[in-house]
């Protein structure tokens, strides 16, 4: 069986590029495609292609129309479906139930979202005296930024990837889009969408690649990009800060995090444990949301560890298309290593091994797959390599905590600030310590519940600004402010 291609996608026609790289599954390490990489070439031709298109068709576009051609995008994600998920699951392995009910949906509503948002949202306007005692009129024009670089991680590709490509479109700008060198599919199979949607071509451009000396860069460093949009690694997050810095170029940075979850004895335990076993285990813990730091007051400590070990020890490891199974591998054999590391560090610095702690029995024809078991671990300190380093597997450490100022410290005791969880019966409890986390987000007995027109984002080392609803506008349009003396 010939290996398949996955090219490149700049001014909507597909490129090969300056050479070719290896793309494996995760569940057994046999590669199955050959992606092209692009050299600086192939960016120069995309950034070129989508600086052209925003004086062409696109730039030309009134709101409504720009609008309709993303709902059309939208509809053509869903009409292919079954081929974005199968695309996405080959990528990543992970349980095609997972992929089928976030990733893929959440691919469609982010173009949803924002064309209907942009259609509705006012800009300021403001009526001025003027010292000749007449008047003069100031509103603010919302203008795109131009050309967005738009760099991606690999844990859920085509959901990441559209948060920001819906919004930057939305607005009127251009994309260049360098997916993670671990799950170029769905990026590359949207070109073929946007073409039957109508996008006109070098709006929507796709280049595949590593970070330093390749597409990444060439992206990030390019003197004709006007605003790079970056989700991943917060290390990652500032290579590209200081790549842009030079140009003064805006960012938009979405980055890891050590999240904790704070679980009060007066919490109703069931949903508590339900959503800790997703926030920790969903993705393969591969989510930038996941917990990793659980705190749990002291009543309560060992009914909750025993039951999340019950948890734990249920979940079913499988392929995507084991339809048992609701967790896959890792997205790879490097990130496996990673993970392993984390947990002979965890035994080494003498943790509790609740469950798990190594790599899980699968068939022999899955033995070279990127597996891990999902690990609970208990009786570390808080100034642990284990609670203070994103690990980004399945798992976590438990730790008691006696009193509510206590914990707040703690949970906030991290260089890192995406998100926490709370789970209390005791709403006054609940407004109070949300309100002192120094986090982006906070969810009150839930998990990843997500209202797309909120402020998403981290503070501290988990990011830089905000995106979603009207947030995402900011970083997409430049407001020019038009004062006119009546
Ligand atoms: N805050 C969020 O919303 C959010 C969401 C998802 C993932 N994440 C974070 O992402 C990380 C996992 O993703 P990852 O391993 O793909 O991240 P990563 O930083 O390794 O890679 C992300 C992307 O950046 C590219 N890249 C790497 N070096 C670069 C450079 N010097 N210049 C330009 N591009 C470069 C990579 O090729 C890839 O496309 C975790 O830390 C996770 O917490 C954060
Ligand atoms: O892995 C990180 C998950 C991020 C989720 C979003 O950006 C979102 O739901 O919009």
């Amino acid at each position: 069986m010939s290996t398949a291609k996955i090219l490149n996608f700049i001014d909507g026609a597909y490129r090969e590029g300056r050479s070719w790289f290896e793309k494996r599954n995760p569940c057994d390490n046999q590669v199955f495609a050959a992606v092209a990489e692009a050299g600086k070439d192939e960016v120069d031709a995309a950034v070129a292609a989508a600086r052209k298109a925003l004086r062409g068709p696109w730039g030309r576009m009134t709101v409504h129309e720009r609008a309709a051609i993303l709902h059309r995008v939208a509809d053509g994600i869903t009409a292919r479906f079954e081929e974005f998920l199968a695309a996405e699951c080959r990528d990543t392995g992970k349980p095609r139930s997972l992929a089928s009910h976030i990733d893929i949906p959440r691919g469609a509503a982010n173009f949803k979202i924002f064309a209907d948002l942009v259609k509705n949202v006012p800009t300021e306007s403001f009526v001025l005296d003027t010292p000749d005692g007449k008047g003069a009129v100031n509103y603010a024009l919302r203008r795109p930024k131009g050309v967005i670089g738009v760099i991606c991680p690999w844990n859920l590709p085509l959901l990441l990837m559209t948060w920001k490509v819906g919004p930057a479109l939305a607005c009127g700008n251009t994309v260049v889009v360098k997916p993670s060198e671990e799950t170029p599919s769905t990026a590359a199979l949207l070109g073929e969408v946007m073409n039957e949607a109508g996008v006109p071509p070098g709006v929507y451009n796709v280049v595949h690649g590593f970070g330093p000396d390749s597409a990444g860069e060439y992206i990030t460093s390019h003197p004709d990009v006007n605003a790079v949009t970056f989700t991943g690694e917060t290390r990652t997050g500032a290579a590209i800060m200081r790549a842009g810095a030079g140009f003064i170029r805006p960012v938009s940075l979405e980055l890891g995090g050590k999240n904790p979850a704070l679980v009060f004895a007066d919490a109703d335990l069931d949903k508590a444990i339900e959503g800790t076993m997703r926030s920790v285990f969903a993705n393969c813990g591969q989510v930038c949301l996941g917990t990793e730091r659980v705190f749990v007051e002291r009543p309560v400590f060992d009914q909750f560890v025993e039951r999340l070990r019950t948890g734990a020890e249920g979940l079913v490891i499988g392929t995507p298309d084991d339809k048992a199974a609701n967790m896959g591998p890792l997205v790879s054999r490097e990130h496996q290593s990673k993970v392993l590391s984390y947990y002979q560090k965890a035994r080494d610095l003498g943790a509790a091994v609740v469950t798990g702690g190594g790599t899980p029995e699968v068939p022999a024809a899955l033995a070279e797959g990127a597996w891990v078991q999902p690990t609970i671990w208990t009786g570390l300190g808080d100034d642990s390599a284990i609670m203070r380093e994103e690990i980004f597997g399945p798992c976590c450490h438990i730790s008691p905590f006696d009193d509510e100022d206590e914990v707040v410290a703690r949970g906030n005791d991290t260089e890192y600030g995406l998100c926490c969880s709370i789970w209390t019966e005791n709403a006054s409890k609940a407004h109070r310590v949300a309100s002192q986390m120094d986090t982006g987000l906070v969810w009150v007995n839930s998990w990843f519940l997500r209202d797309l027109r909120t402020p998403f984002g981290g503070s501290k080392r988990s990011g830089i600004g905000r995106e979603g609803g009207v947030h995402s506008l900011e970083f997409y349009t430049e407001l020019s402010n038009v004062c006119v003396k009546l």
